[in-house]
């Protein structure tokens, strides 16, 4: 059980009340109705998050090679950001993936090759200001074939973290996304990547294998584009739930001081304390994170555990497990660093908060 019994059994007495409760809130729940559904407050059941990354990590074992334990692509870095993609890429190696790569722009694969010389860094993408007008089809075409010559080995690919707002860039993105939909490759979109999908939602409508993970601000633009509302504090979870719903059944994590992670069906939270610091950057290694847990959980929903765990869907075991173990990362950081606490110091403290949970050997 990834949930206590008690929690599960709360979670379906959850939903027994929300649908009560919410009778209407349907898929075809208008917007003034979505506004009229004030449910009373009720509690969400936490996840048993450190069971859950017991449940899917993966051992250690020396048959295995290398690939096995994960291949993970991040698409983003551009001039101005080059942080981001490095904290997601660099993140996911930390917690055990085997293969790291960032697909950025020019000018940023430099940098962060010299951040670091385990990640393997493409300089395949281009912004409006480097490509010429008559030239952008062509452009875009060759962005396009280069990434497909990778895109199917990938596990898992991250979209968004720091990948900018060019829009000649964002449409290559968009044609990688589809491209990679296609291949039914996972796909956690966070940050720019937020920003494209909140224009376009039809990047992911109805994508079982997409993961959002909005913050406060790109939570609040997604609930005003798709429902036309803003963020009640009254009913959370039923609003994340139908959010979801509306998108299709996407995975939605929504970062907070406690996470809440729905794909339509439940709701469910991580709340364990953290850090007080907010330093940028933390979202970054929560989608390098979710990414390596949420291969990790499809193969280990894929590989015969016991029918009643069959139908949970490895998505939301990734967002769980993601979640707490950037929390407890970030705990043991401060407690070391206290208001020094830096993301490079919360990537530190990845391993060690790992094998607290989940030893080696
Ligand atoms: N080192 C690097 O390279 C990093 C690069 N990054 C990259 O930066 C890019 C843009 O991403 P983003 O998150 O800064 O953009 P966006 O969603 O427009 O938010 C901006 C505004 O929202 C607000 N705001 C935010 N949180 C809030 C809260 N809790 N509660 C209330 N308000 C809140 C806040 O507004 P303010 O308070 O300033 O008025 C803030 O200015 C993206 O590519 C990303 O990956 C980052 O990953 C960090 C590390
Ligand atoms: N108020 C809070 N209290 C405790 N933890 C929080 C709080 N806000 C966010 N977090 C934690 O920090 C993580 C990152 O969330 P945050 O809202 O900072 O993302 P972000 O804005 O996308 O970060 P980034 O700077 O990388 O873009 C979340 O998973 C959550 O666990
Ligand atoms: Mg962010």
């Amino acid at each position: 059980m990834w949930l206590s019994s008690s929690t599960s059994s709360a979670l379906r007495r959850q939903h027994f009340l929300i649908r009560s409760l919410c009778a209407s809130s349907t898929p075809q729940t208008s917007h003034n109705q979505m506004e009229r559904v004030h449910c009373a407050s009720i509690s969400i059941p936490e996840a048993d998050a450190e069971g859950v990354i017991r449940k899917i990590t993966p051992l250690l074992d020396r048959t295995r090679h290398k690939g096995q334990a994960g291949r993970i692509a991040v698409i983003g870095g551009c001039r101005e950001y080059t942080g981001a993609p490095y904290f997601t890429a660099i993140s996911a190696l930390k917690i055990g993936a085997d293969l790291s790569h960032v697909f950025c722009t020019k000018d940023a694969a430099t940098v962060i090759k010299s951040y670091s010389p385990e990640l393997i860094v493409h300089p395949i993408l281009e912004e409006s200001y480097s490509v010429r007008e008559d030239e952008r089809e062509t452009v875009s075409s060759y962005i396009l074939a280069e990434i497909r010559k990778w895109l199917e080995r990938f596990d898992c690919i991250v979209v968004g973290p720091g990948l900018g707002r060019d829009p000649f860039l964002l449409n290559c993105v968009s044609d990688i996304m589809r491209h990679a939909r296609q291949l039914t490759i996972p796909i956690v979109i966070d940050a720019d990547g937020l920003y494209l999908v909140t224009n376009n939602i039809e990047l992911v409508r109805g994508n079982s294998l997409a993961i959002l993970t909005p913050n406060v601000m790109e939570y609040k633009r997604l609930l005003e584009k798709v429902l036309n509302c803003d963020v009640s504090n009254d009913n959370q979870s039923e609003q994340l739930r139908i959010l979801s719903q509306k998108i299709g059944g996407v995975t939605i994590l929504r970062k907070g001081k406690e996470d809440l992670i729905s794909d339509a069906k439940t709701v469910t939270k991580v709340s364990t304390f953290g850090s007080p610091r907010r330093c940028g950057g933390q979202g970054d290694i929560l989608s390098g994170s979710v990414a390596v847990f949420t291969s990790w959980a499809r193969h280990y929903v894929m590989s015969g555990i016991p029918s009643s765990e069959m139908s949970l869907n490895p998505l939301i075991l990734g967002c769980v497990a993601g979640s707490v173990l950037l929390r407890k990362a970030a705990l043991g950081a401060f407690l070391s660093k206290k208001r020094a606490t830096l993301t490079t110091d919360i990537i530190e403290f990845l391993g060690q908060s790992l094998e607290e949970i989940c030893p080696a050997e």
